[in-house]
């Protein structure tokens, strides 16, 4: 797969729906469950961050849920990215990017969310054929603002905008024309995933999948 071909994957699963969950499994028994509830409230693209010992063996327990589009969050090094194409992850998402990154998700065939947060980060990796994009930290890197102003210039490139995304502040990153999803924590909120309240994360997946519904 061209890395053309890898980013146009990763567009058509951005536009799946306006919200990326980003997952943090403590417990690999909360992982086949929490897929269920998301998929079951209109988020059927889920990102697991390899942040904890138990995230490859919950890609490989979610990879079962009809419906379901895992990838694997966290990316920093051609190691991750390796486990995770062999833990079944469809996708990647890293929260910057390296040329080894995008090399080992060439040869791995692994469509790849790649992190940018300035103009030359994103013109670096449009230049490599990559215009699906995560921008990332969002708010603290100048936020809605700071994306309206990067369309101008860089109208060609999409954006995942995520870190410190929430109810609250989605829509307005989902108005804008250069943003097809966003991602964010808040559906499965730590709080949420401790007292295993899967009616409640089915609950936040269903709102957030009518966010943007205005667009
Ligand atoms: O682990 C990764 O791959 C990251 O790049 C960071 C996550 O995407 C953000 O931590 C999510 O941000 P919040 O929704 O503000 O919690």
């Amino acid at each position: 797969m061209t890395p053309q071909n890898a980013s146009h994957r990763m567009r058509d699963l951005c536009n799946l729906a306006p919200v990326i969950p980003v997952i943090v499994i403590d417990d690999i028994r909360h992982a086949r469950p929490v897929a269920e509830a998301l998929v079951a409230g209109g988020l059927p693209v889920l990102e697991v961050t390899l942040r904890t010992p138990t995230a490859l063996d919950a890609i490989r327990a979610m990879t079962d849920v009809t419906g379901a589009h895992v990838g694997a969050g966290t990316l920093v090094s051609p190691e991750n990215v390796r486990a995770a194409k062999s833990a079944g992850a469809r996708f990647g998402v890293s929260p910057g990017t390296t040329q080894d990154l995008l090399a080992i998700c060439e040869a791995e065939d692994m469509p790849l969310l790649p992190g940018a947060a300035t103009a030359s980060e994103a013109m670096r990796l449009f230049s490599h054929g990559y215009d699906m994009l995560k921008f990332f930290p969002a708010e603290s890197s100048g936020g809605v603002t700071a994306l309206k102003a990067l369309s101008g210039p860089l109208p060609q490139i999409a954006f995942c905008p995520t870190g410190g995304i929430d109810p609250a502040n989605a829509e307005s990153y989902l108005s804008l024309d250069n943003v097809s999803c966003v991602g964010g924590s808040w559906i499965t909120a730590g709080t949420l995933m401790a007292t295993q309240d899967w009616d409640g994360i089915e609950a936040r997946a269903r709102a957030a999948a009518q966010l943007g519904s205005a667009r």
